[in-house]
């Protein structure tokens, strides 16, 4: 698949969302929504009635990020809402199957997300259930942090088990991705790139996109996953 970018607006000004959706619709794939609930993360950002109200806003699909204790009982609401991708955290999940067949049968896709400590190789036997696998490239919890590249041979793995089932599974990369990191990404096999900073923080947001969605181009041809 060509490389997706799904700019976080963890990094983007609260009070103007719309404005700052506005700025990457004609240039990035999705809006990345980290919802955080100060429980499984230690940082609060926003939740369900914010998500329905973007969605009447955004051009573009939500790409919504639950780092929430409950995920079992939020994710299928923000798939009925009409979030485009849906994803739950595997180490907080209590009924990951169901939860992931449930955003699927919502009409979104599903996605499951592991931290960096987490390996992946417990949940090859789910990937059949999922159309994301988001991993973490920081610990989540705040934009801005720095590339963990100690995760990058995680990525290699999920992307050999994914392929080795050869199913359509996309592989997200999500924390410290930058023009400094995101060739490595892609090269490891990532093809969703969240980018926070990378992007808000930059003088002109849609051309940051461009520019790294062209290096992430660049380095997934020399890798030929
Ligand atoms: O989920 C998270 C953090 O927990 C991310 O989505 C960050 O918001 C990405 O920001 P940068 O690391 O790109 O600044």
């Amino acid at each position: 698949m060509a490389p997706q970018i799904s700019p976080s607006i963890l990094s983007a000004d609260f009070a103007r969302l719309a404005e700052e959706i506005a700025r990457i619709s004609g240039s990035a794939d999705w809006v990345h929504v980290d919802v955080m609930d100060n429980h499984f993360v230690p940082n609060l950002t926003l939740g369900l009635p914010v998500v329905q109200a973007l969605l009447d806003h955004s051009p573009l699909p939500l790409d919504c990020h639950l780092m929430i204790e409950d995920p079992d009982r939020w994710a299928p609401e923000y798939a009925e809402a009409g979030a485009k991708s849906v994803t739950i955290h595997a180490e907080a999940a209590k009924a990951p199957i169901r939860t992931l067949r449930t955003i699927r049968a919502a009409g979104a896709r599903a996605g499951l997300g592991v931290n960096p400590a987490t390996p992946v190789d417990g949940f090859e036997d789910l990937l059949g259930e999922i159309d994301m696998l988001l991993l973490m490239t920081v610990e989540p919890g705040f934009g801005g942090q720095k590339f963990l590249d100690v995760v990058l041979p995680k990525v290699r793995r999920a992307r050999e088990l994914i392929k080795g089932r050869d199913l359509p599974v996309w592989l997200q990369v999500d924390g410290g991705v930058s023009a400094e990191t995101i060739e490595r990404c892609a090269g490891a096999g990532a093809d969703v790139f969240v980018a926070g900073s990378a992007v808000y923080g930059a003088d002109d947001p849609a051309e940051a996109i461009r520019n790294l969605r062209a290096q992430a181009e660049e380095a997934t041809a020399k890798a030929n996953w």
